[in-house]
């Protein structure tokens, strides 16, 4: 069954992981573009206008990134140019000053991590890698170089498992957010998003889906009887019952204080009935025990299937219409909307 313990798409707003990237490149663009202006200073003072001009141009460059993507990230073959031009840099430097060349290395190896997305970040980590290798078994004395190159696999290592932390963080924050803490339920946030995507997937393949909105009977005589914390126990045994009759990929929501969503796809609407009437039996039939208060409770259903051409709101209309009809009938009943 599709809990929100389960994994949760990346359309949910909050990317911690992307907004710092987005930071850390301004940071990287203009500090890189004043670091390389400096240099270029001093190469100047030393006559070396050739290599003036190349640093000029590349610290321009970096600068004019910054202004145009301060906003959103960069293209990643633009970031690709940058870590070009920078290994070149860094390559020349090693062949002219042999040792001095070794400490841009750290800091250009450290960028790539903010640099790429996952998809080519082990591609480009890799290749600037083999390049200072090749570089510094060229231009060092052996005994420097193999101990240069162990120390730069030491830091890809550790900024490697800085990524798979944040990663996990993403995952975990991304989960908090989409979670109702007291059923474990997707929250009411998630609903547009997920029933896009349900409806998006059943016009796709051609499959029928439904939607079921569950609402408890006259809940709030439960609170005031017994007390609002074994009203939040009868909640969480409620979500429990209903996630007991759902299947792998159906997705259940906790869409109001006792109401619950669940959508089904690849279902008809026959058979969300069936389903739903197992739910409203589980409820109806076991009573709720905490300590030594005990209730029972039933519950009224819509149950409503995708029609062409509908939006998600008018489904959902659909199966909220079908849940009042129950509740205007008599309650501990089902309803299908027609
Ligand atoms: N214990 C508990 N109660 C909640 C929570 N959220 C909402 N409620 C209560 O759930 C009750 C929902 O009541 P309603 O759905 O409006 O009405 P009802 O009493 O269930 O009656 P009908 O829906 O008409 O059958 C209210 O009394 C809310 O205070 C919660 O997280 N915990």
């Amino acid at each position: 069954m599709n809990t929100a313990s389960a994994s949760v798409t990346s359309t949910l707003p909050l990317n911690l992981w992307q907004q710092f990237r987005l930071v850390a490149m301004r940071t990287i663009y203009f500090g890189v573009g004043v670091v390389i202006f400096v240099l270029a200073g001093i190469v100047a003072i030393e006559g070396q206008w050739l290599e003036t001009g190349a640093l000029v141009s590349v610290a321009l460059a970096f600068i004019l990134t910054g202004v145009v993507y301060r906003n959103e990230l960069a293209p990643q073959w633009i970031n690709f140019l940058f870590i070009c031009a920078l290994g070149t840099l860094v390559s020349v430097s090693m062949k002219t000053s042999g040792m001095m060349g070794v400490y841009w290395m750290y800091p250009v190896l450290a960028m790539v991590f903010f640099m790429f997305d996952r998809t080519i970040f082990v591609l480009v980590i890799m290749l600037i890698y083999a390049l200072f290798a090749a570089v510094m078994y060229n231009f060092l004395p052996f005994d420097y170089a193999w101990r240069i190159a162990l120390s730069m696999l030491v830091l890809i290592g550790v900024g490697a498992v800085f990524l798979i932390m944040m990663s996990y963080m993403q995952r975990n924050l991304s989960k908090l957010y989409a979670t109702d803490p007291l059923t474990g339920f997707y929250r009411r946030e998630y609903v547009a998003d997920m029933m896009q995507r349900e409806l998006d997937r059943a016009q796709r393949q051609q499959h029928p889906v439904s939607a079921m909105l569950l609402d408890l009977d006259s809940f709030k005589n439960v609170n005031d009887k017994f007390g609002y914390m074994f009203g939040d126990e009868v909640l969480r045994e409620t979500a429990s019952r209903i996630a007991r009759v759902c299947r792998k990929n159906d997705v259940m929501v906790r869409y109001g204080g006792a109401e619950f969503l669940v959508v089904f796809p690849n279902t008809s609407v026959k058979e969300a009935a069936e389903l739903t009437g197992q739910m409203l039996d589980n409820l109806r039939h076991e009573p709720f025990a905490v300590k030594s208060m005990m209730t029972t409770v039933t519950a009224s259903a819509g149950v409503a299937q995708w029609r062409a051409n509908q939006t998600w709101g008018q489904w959902l209309e659909n199966a909220d219409a079908a849940k009042d009809k129950a509740k205007s009938q008599g309650r501990n009943r089902l309803r299908i909307a027609q």
